[in-house]
């Protein structure tokens, strides 16, 4: 296409909400007006669906929930007045507390402030939390946030470590929406003990954020924990950055939690338009799944061009891959869908895989984002007229450009700033996105049966490893690795037992391996 007609295209495809002053450019994605026209009778039933579910039907269905983040920066839209009610007192409640622990009227024990937190949780009890921080966490926050969004026990040294003294004076989030999630778990486990250790009272420096009743909840009720917010059912994990999960940890670092509601109330109320070219959402979905042909064959990489915003690739890929990567459609039927998200940031990412972007396998979109105002106050020049800031709208223009002329379709989003209302508008943009592209492939986009998988999975190996021991402990000579797999009942689980003595012996856990290592078959193994 020559330019010309690609600034007429840009023009005519171009989206732009004036309340936020954000632009959303499909025009370098190479579809046609017989393609939209195709897609419109798939359009319609995903507008349906979605004005469904936002007047609470089951839109889980495997799971018996309705679906309800839009109701959490619009109270009014939820189905009763109780779950009304609740959303709103939740939040006066939340900034309740932020204000009574920045005020010191909540207080460590034995000091006038608390100066840190551990936010302790996974998946969507990290993903939003962490991505929020970094973009709109300010340069000295009123408190300072960690996060343990993993079992790792060296990961949890290091925050620990990190912290020192400073534990005295640290406020502990655990946020869990099921409440017994095994890595939060062991994370809050951990950090107990490091509390006791300094002869700490835990309970009095731990937040439990959780579903009423869960295991957490119990906990946190049962040791008279520093407070306690409701996480509810009908919010899922990666959608829940709005609801206590993101708001607590966010009101805590002093980040405007109501301009973050603004702003994706503001964009909700744009994307509930059951008009296409007037819904930046359905423009997105429309995109998605032009590229990947309604099957997820192109990856959507994600370059914002802001260093802010680099938890953003991260945190869309749990949105995205988490919701739409199923095995079987709503009707049963075996499709594998998906879309596969990664990124980092420009133009950082120009000098590690771009060049494979313009030059190697064609098998993805891009997805710019570009931040208008380059920063706050005057820039200096770096060359003669010319600034940092500059630079990087240059490199962003440069790689659109450049990915285009090589047939490498891209979206580019633009917003004024990065600031509490235009976060709230790009999670709510993409939430948004991922429900009507969900609706468009029909696939169940708010549960996670594979993950369920993976956990149950990991516990069986737990299983194995207790029952491997306790046959260990009755033996008094060394046996080999079949022969304790035949005595434990797992003949078939051979090599698994081999993987979870090899890592008993590494962490001296009175497991030996004595043999050749490089031949796992020739090993044996005792108690030491
Ligand atoms: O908040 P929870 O219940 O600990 O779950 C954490 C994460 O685990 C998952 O259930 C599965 O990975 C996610 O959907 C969720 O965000």
């Amino acid at each position: 296409m020559d330019s010309r007609v690609l600034w007429q295209r840009y023009q005519d495809w171009l989206y732009f909400h004036p309340g936020l002053g954000l632009y959303l450019d499909i025009s370098r994605m190479r579809f046609d007006d017989g393609f939209v026209a195709s897609l419109q009778p798939k359009f319609d039933k995903a507008f349906a669906d979605m004005v469904e579910l936002e007047k609470g039907a089951i839109a889980n269905p495997d799971e018996n929930r309705m679906v309800g983040h839009y109701w959490l920066r619009n109270p009014d839209l939820a189905p009763t007045p109780e779950l009304t009610q609740e959303i709103v007192q939740t939040l006066e409640q939340i900034e309740a507390f932020a204000d009574q622990v920045h005020t010191g009227a909540i207080h460590p024990p034995k000091e006038c402030r608390f100066t840190d937190i551990i936010s302790i949780g996974i998946g969507g009890s990290a993903l939003g939390p962490q991505f929020v921080a970094q973009a709109l966490s300010p340069d000295l926050p009123p408190l300072q946030i960690h996060f343990i969004d993993n079992s790792d026990p060296t990961g949890i040294d290091r925050v620990l470590a990190q912290l020192g003294d400073k534990l005295a004076t640290t406020l502990v989030l655990v946020i869990s929406k099921s409440g017994g999630t095994p890595e939060p778990r062991n994370g809050m486990i951990e950090v107990k003990q490091a509390y006791t250790a300094k002869k700490l009272d835990f309970a009095k420096y731990a937040v439990a954020i959780t579903g009423q009743d869960s295991n957490l909840d119990q906990v946190a009720k049962a040791e008279n924990w520093l407070a306690r917010f409701s996480m509810y059912d009908w919010v899922g994990g990666r959608t829940s950055e709005m609801s206590a999960v993101g708001l607590v940890p966010a009101a805590l670092q002093g980040i405007d939690i109501r301009a973050m509601l603004d702003g994706a109330k503001e964009m909700d109320d744009a994307t509930r338009v059951p008009n296409l070219k007037n819904n930046p959402a359905a423009l997105l979905a429309l995109a998605w799944y032009f590229s990947g042909n309604g099957k997820g064959e192109k990856d959507m990489v994600v370059l914002p061009y802001k260093d802010s915003l680099l938890l953003f690739s991260r945190y869309l890929q749990q949105l995205i891959m988490e919701s739409l990567g199923k095995e079987k459609d709503l009707d049963g039927k075996t499709v594998f869908q998906g879309i596969a998200v990664y990124g980092n940031k420009g133009s950082t990412d120009q000098h590690a895989y771009v060049q494979q972007l313009r030059e190697g396998v064609p098998n993805f979109f891009a997805t710019l984002i570009e931040v208008l105002e380059d920063r706050q106050g005057k820039s200096v020049e770096v060359d003669p007229g010319v600034t940092t800031g500059d630079y990087l709208c240059g490199f962003l223009l440069g790689t659109r450009q450049a990915l285009y002329e090589n047939h490498r379709d891209s979206i580019t989003v633009s917003i004024p700033q990065v600031n509490a209302r235009t976060v709230g508008a790009l999670i709510a943009l993409y939430e948004r996105a991922v429900g009507l592209y969900a609706s468009l492939v029909n696939v169940n986009a708010y549960h996670q049966p594979g993950v369920e998988a993976g956990k149950k999975a990991a516990a069986v190996i737990l299983d194995l490893q207790k029952r491997v021991l306790e046959v260990l402990q009755t033996q008094k000579k060394a046996l080999s690795i079949s022969e304790l797999a035949d005595m434990s009942g797992a003949a078939e689980e051979v090599e698994a037992i081999y993987k979870i003595l090899r890592h008993l012996h590494t962490n001296n856990r009175g497991v030996v391996l004595t043999g050749d290592l490089a031949k796992p078959g020739s090993l044996t193994v005792s108690l030491g």
